[in-house]
């Protein structure tokens, strides 16, 4: 899981009847050229401070906010999204994800503001933070969804783990439930709509009813596992000895002896963890053999054979040579792989108040889902109710969950494990989400060299080019086909690097020809290395096999896409050009 940080910075105070915020787009943003670029196009600079005036009318706090929304939504902007560089124009906003992190940096902002103002100002500044905050609920609900738990489920495991967090100061409002469904309200559940989650396992649900701002959980870091930990135990001498032991790898060793420790002081923990993970690394032999052509066995290779010299390069070495720190029956590659797949899938990436980034299991934090949303047109959305987490709070030494946006009683508490394609998430946590995802991008393998590069135009300026599923575009028209912007310009520029209009004529239309049918033949050739269908038996098919089945299907049906719209793309071309042959 990744954490998220702040690229926004925040104004001083101007005078007793002023003050300003500035919002500004950090340089050490990995996508600071293009971004700056976009700003750029609409006005705006990498920088903007906006005054606030103690007599704002509500009108103003209005225009106000939404400025400061179309700068924020593009510091907000990740790689795909500006790849793929449309946003709707019918909401005016690029994605759910951009939009409530876009959103929370505003009230970050001005709640940074308000300490310190004028009487008359905080007036002002609290007007703006409602406005932000009834932008966030507007937003909300369309996409309220309701949890049906049954009590009953709830584990002794995961009751006796909360208490022992109470007991070393856990703070929480929300409760883990083992199995429930859910289903939508609001348009979609008026049309009756209804969902079950299945397989997510447990997950966390609020007790009460939860506001933007409140701290759904706090953990104090006496109870979080991280490095610290292995620097105190017997493991550590031997291990801080062997060349290019980093810690992540420490950590990973020392969980796999810890887990068999009965006075561990993590024993409450270890007892919640499942036998079995089920990701990716521990498909079987059927469901790799199931995968192939596709980037999910490539990405799973990758993985495995990472892992594979990592375990060689210690085992049976260690356990040959000290054999009662690391006995044999602990430290099997079965039980390595286990290890791999509990940090994989349940740790997060966590600011201490040292700042120093450290990778860590928190015990209790560890049940918080994924976020996989259904909006009301059928849409997949990455829509989170805590967004910012990962940075120890130095005052209290603990971790903070704040809501970015309100969460009823009753209803899952989701967080973002990151923006990750489904193959991703296969590996590593071992489920596909919901329908279509807009990470699942399938990369082309282009060398773009230097001389390519257009020193201006950064926005044309990509090392990687990509595709998804055209059905995700609103333009399928001549010169855009549904497909990135980016790479159709990056392959008439290869053919005709002179080439400045996009209009009409013989030469440019000929290009286009050229370009929609080189790519047609690399997609044809990807469709046919999938082979054909599978057939699916619901009832008798392993977990894994189902997983790599999906993840297949959803790879032909994205390069499914690309051929339609390339050729409806040539359809179009060649009836214009038919036009000069007349
Ligand atoms: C950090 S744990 C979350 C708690 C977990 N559900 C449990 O029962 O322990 C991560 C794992 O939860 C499951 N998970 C999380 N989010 C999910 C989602 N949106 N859909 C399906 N499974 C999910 C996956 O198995 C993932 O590897």
């Amino acid at each position: 899981m990744e954490a998220v940080e702040l690229c926004l910075s925040n104004g001083t105070a101007e005078n007793a009847d002023n003050c300003s915020i500035v919002l500004e787009l950090t340089e050490n943003d990995p996508l600071f050229d293009k971004k700056k670029k976009l700003l750029l196009d609409k006005g705006f600079g990498v920088k903007l401070q906006i005054y606030l005036k103690s007599s704002s009318s509500l009108d103003s706090i209005s225009n106000t906010l939404e400025r400061m929304l179309q700068i924020g939504r593009i510091i907000h902007l990740d790689e795909v999204e500006l790849y793929f560089g449309e946003h709707d124009t019918q909401l005016g906003f690029y994605s759910t994800r951009n939009e409530l992190e876009a959103l929370n940096s505003m009230l970050l902002l001005v709640n940074n503001s308000l300490s310190g103002q004028t009487y008359k100002l905080v007036n002002v500044l609290q007007d703006l933070q409602e406005a932000v905050i009834d932008k966030i609920h507007k937003m909300g609900n369309k996409y309220k969804v309701e949890m049906k738990i049954d009590k009953t489920y709830i584990g002794d495991k995961e009751k006796i783990l909360v208490q022992w967090g109470e007991n070393n100061g856990v703070r929480t409002k929300l409760e883990i439930a083992c199995k429930f469904s859910r289903f939508r309200t609001g348009w979609a559940g008026l049309l009756g709509s209804l969902k079950c989650v299945e397989g997510a396992g447990r997950g966390t649900i609020a007790m009460e009813d939860l506001k933007v701002g409140d701290i759904a959980l706090e953990i104090p870091v006496s109870i979080i596992i991280s490095e610290d930990i292995v620097y105190k135990c017997d493991l550590y001498n031997i291990l801080q000895k062997i060349d290019g032991m980093s810690s992540e790898s420490m950590l990973l060793l020392w969980s796999m002896k810890e887990k068999h420790n009965c006075d561990s002081k993590f024993k409450n923990y270890f007892e919640t963890l499942p036998k079995e993970f089920n990701t990716g690394l521990s498909f079987g032999v059927d469901a790799i053999m199931a995968l192939e052509g596709t980037l999910l066995l490539e990405e799973i290779m990758q993985a495995k054979e990472h892992l594979r010299n990592q375990y060689d390069e210690f085992f049976p070495a260690l356990c040959n040579d000290y054999p009662d720190i690391f006995p044999a029956e602990f430290y099997t590659w079965e039980q390595f792989l286990w290890a791999c797949e509990l940090w994989y899938s349940n740790s997060m990436k966590v600011m201490f108040a040292d700042g120093k980034l450290r990778t860590c299991l928190i015990p209790i934090a560890g049940f918080l889902n994924h976020s996989n949303i259904l909006s009301d047109c059928g849409k997949p959305e990455l829509y989170p109710h805590i967004v910012h987490y990962g940075k120890v709070d130095s005052v209290t030494n603990s971790l903070k969950f704040p809501l970015s946006r309100p969460c009823s009683a009753g209803e899952q508490c989701c967080l973002s494990y990151g923006n990750f394609s489904t193959s991703h998430l296969i590996t590593f946590y071992g489920f596909s989400p919901q329908g279509d995802n807009p990470y699942d991008v399938i990369p082309i393998d282009i060398d773009v060299g230097q001389d390519d590069c257009i020193e201006d135009c950064p926005m044309s300026n990509w090392s990687t080019h990509m595709v998804q599923g055209t059905w995700r575009s609103n333009n399928h028209n001549i010169f855009h086909y549904g497909l990135p912007t980016p790479l159709l310009d990056y392959l008439r520029r290869v053919r005709n690097p002179l080439q400045q209009e996009k209009d009409l004529s013989q030469a440019n239309l000929e290009i286009e020809l050229e370009v929609l049918e080189d790519l047609q033949s690399t997609f044809s050739a990807m469709m046919e290395s999938l082979g054909d269908s599978d057939f699916v038996d619901g009832e008798n098919t392993s977990w894994d096999v189902k997983l790599a089945m999906e993840s297949k299907d959803l790879q032909r049906k994205i390069i499914s896409s690309i051929l339609t719209s390339c050729s409806a793309g040539c359809k179009l071309v060649e009836s214009e050009l038919s036009r000069f042959v007349s």
